[in-house]
């Protein structure tokens, strides 16, 4: 059993179609995806919006770094441009968690550090996963309310754009 929450994120070119790529890469383990969601940069701020969801994916033959490399994989595919961190980006797919590992290794962090402050991670992962805990952390919903409004302010649905 390996069930993983994935972040997906793209500021850069033809963004929802590099989400796109991210969810093909996943589709034979796809459970869940949520809305796609317009969000204000964090980090570097001075970038342009993110296009943001999560999906929620189980394979049982697969271990989180296997996810890692699925995510990487899929990165490449979308040409991964990345020149500065937290910079602008076509697409970038975190390692939210896998099951309950916990990882201090550099190259797979688990569950991934930035989540509690993320609303571009916690708000779809709310929608797809109302009950969601963060391992060491607490319920998904906790953690939401405990961050500043205007960074809930700064997710947005875009009910116009579907991820298949
Ligand atoms: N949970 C994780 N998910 C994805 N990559 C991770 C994770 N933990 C560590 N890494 C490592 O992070 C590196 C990629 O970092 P990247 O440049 O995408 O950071 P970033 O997206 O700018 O910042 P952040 O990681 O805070 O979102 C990779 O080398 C990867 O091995
Ligand atoms: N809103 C938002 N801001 C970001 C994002 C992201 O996915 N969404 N990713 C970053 C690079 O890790 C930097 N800043």
């Amino acid at each position: 059993m390996s069930r993983a929450l994935l972040s997906l994120g793209s500021n850069l070119g033809d963004r929802l179609g590099f989400l796109k790529i991210a969810v093909e890469a996943v589709r034979p383990a796809l459970v869940a995806v949520s809305g796609v969601y317009e969000t204000k940069a964090w980090g570097v701020e001075d970038q342009p919006d993110f296009l943001n969801a999560v999906c929620l994916v189980d394979d049982p033959a697969r271990d989180h770094w296997d996810w890692l490399r699925t995510g990487q994989a899929a990165e490449r595919a979308a040409g991964r441009v990345r020149e500065l961190r937290w910079g602008p980006r076509t697409l970038d797919v975190d390692i939210v968690t896998v099951d309950s590992v916990r990882s201090d290794d550099p190259e797979l962090l688990l569950p991934h550090p930035g989540t509690p402050d993320r609303a571009s991670v916690l708000v779809p992962w709310l929608e797809i996963e109302p009950g969601a805990t963060l391992p060491g952390h607490g319920p998904v919903a906790d953690l939401l309310a405990a961050l500043p409004e205007a960074d809930r302010a700064g997710v947005r649905l875009r009910p116009d754009l579907v991820l298949p």
